[in-house]
């Protein structure tokens, strides 16, 4: 095999060159591509011409011409190398398997279970339309931008929208994720790593394209996403579900027991009812009620003064029937981590694909965001539930 060939039978400038391609990363795996079987037995003539074999996943594959031009320039710069030749051929299906197996070991278990470092957070909602999708995604990306490794689940199934939000989708064509084998690779975008029912239709365009599955096609969809989508280490994966106490919330309760929630409703009073009940299936499967995010509260009006649209006091009223719920009992106490205002640029934002807390941070409800976001970030993950890895003596 092109990858046997052990340091001591490469010459001198041939290890040079070996070291310096370990510098190379593939840019999806974020690994070393010598450590994922990407490069051959290489060879240095005596007049200093490198031959280079580079192996790539899949024909086409994205990142392609990225890694050849860092191979490249990393031949050139080895000291002794005067000429690349960079051969680019495409792996066979058993180095393809390799390569998964070194990305993700043989076996292919549910990622972030409880023993996972990774916290996980799913965000519902009772109501659809109280900007759940934008909330999350603006929060991966505000996260993300904090420095931390960040996926993001688009789970909700009838209202998939976090592509469209995030500019993965455009004039209904949707971003695809890379497979390698079985495994996918989700896109990244603004530092996220998506994936998204809305990703998996083929050809059909996700504008006009309904998927109308059944409780046990969902629960197999969460749990490829969990199993074959490969997100390497994360610091928090965000799960947007959809709105109401469906199926995909219990799916997700099943594989993720220790998946925190985060409530979103609005500041009107008659949506707490059926937020409150979503959180409370939450807590039924075992999940912990973080906070409650209280969307579209007062617009600010160039008078300076605030237009109330949807009322106020919903988020305060959720916090406050959850804390004193039956089910509260032995749990920490729900906090109302913010209250995102109605803004025009916000909506713009997720509408263009160009997210507010990037685009523009200072706008309210993009602030707003942003602070959630710190907060979230400050608090960790709790390590109730959580094997520790140790054995008492
Ligand atoms: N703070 C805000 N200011 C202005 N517009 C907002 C705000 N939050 C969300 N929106 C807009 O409200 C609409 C609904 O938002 P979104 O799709 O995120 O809701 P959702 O709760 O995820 O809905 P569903 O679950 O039904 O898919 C979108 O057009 C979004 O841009």
């Amino acid at each position: 095999m092109w990858y046997a060939v052990s340091s001591e039978q490469r010459s001198e400038v041939e290890q040079r060159l070996w070291d310096a391609l370990a510098r190379v990363n593939d840019p999806e795996i974020h690994r070393p591509i010598t450590e994922l079987g990407m490069v051959g037995t290489l060879a240095v003539d005596a007049a200093g011409a490198a031959d280079v074999p580079l192996k790539l996943t899949i024909a086409g594959c994205p990142a392609a011409q990225r890694i050849e031009r860092e191979v490249r320039e990393a031949t050139l710069g080895t000291p002794g190398v005067t000429d690349a030749r960079v051969d680019v051929s495409v792996m066979n299906p058993a180095e393809r398997q390799a390569f998964v197996e070194t990305v993700r070991g043989p076996a292919r278990p549910v990622q972030f279970g409880p023993d996972s470092l990774t916290r996980v957070i799913a965000v519902t909602s009772g109501k659809g339309g109280v900007g759940k999708s934008s909330l999350t995604a603006s929060l991966a990306v505000a996260l993300a931008q904090q420095g931390l490794s960040v996926g993001l689940v688009d789970a909700d199934v009838f209202g998939f929208s976090i592509p469209g939000i995030l500019g993965l989708s455009r004039d209904g064509v949707t971003e695809q994720p890379t497979r390698v084998g079985e495994m996918i690779l989700p896109p990244e975008t603004h530092g996220v790593k998506v994936i998204s029912i809305g990703m998996f239709l083929g050809d059909a365009d996700p504008r006009s394209t309904a998927v109308s599955w059944r409780g046990p096609m969902l629960h197999r969809t969460i749990e490829q996403f969990l199993r074959d989508v490969w997100f390497g280490d994360l610091d928090v994966l965000l799960l947007d579900l959809p709105p109401g106490t469906g199926d995909v919330a219990i799916s997700v309760g099943q594989l993720l027991p220790q998946a925190e929630v985060l409530v979103v409703t609005t500041p009107q009073e008659a949506a707490a009812d059926v937020a409150v009940r979503s959180a409370l299936v939450a807590r039924q499967t075992g999940q912990r009620v973080i906070g409650v995010i209280e969307n579209m509260a007062g617009l600010a009006q160039p008078d300076g003064t605030v237009l109330e649209l949807f009322g106020t006091g919903g988020g305060a009223a959720v916090v406050d029937r959850l804390n004193s719920s039956e089910s509260a009992e032995g749990q920490q106490p729900v906090r109302l981590l913010g209250s995102v205002p109605l803004s025009p640029d916000f909506r713009e934002g997720g509408d263009t694909g160009s997210p507010a807390v990037l685009a523009r941070p200072d706008d309210p409800a993009a602030a707003a965001v942003i602070r959630i976001a710190q907060q979230l970030a400050a608090q960790g993950r709790g390590l109730a539930g959580r094997s520790l890895g140790v054995t008492p003596r």
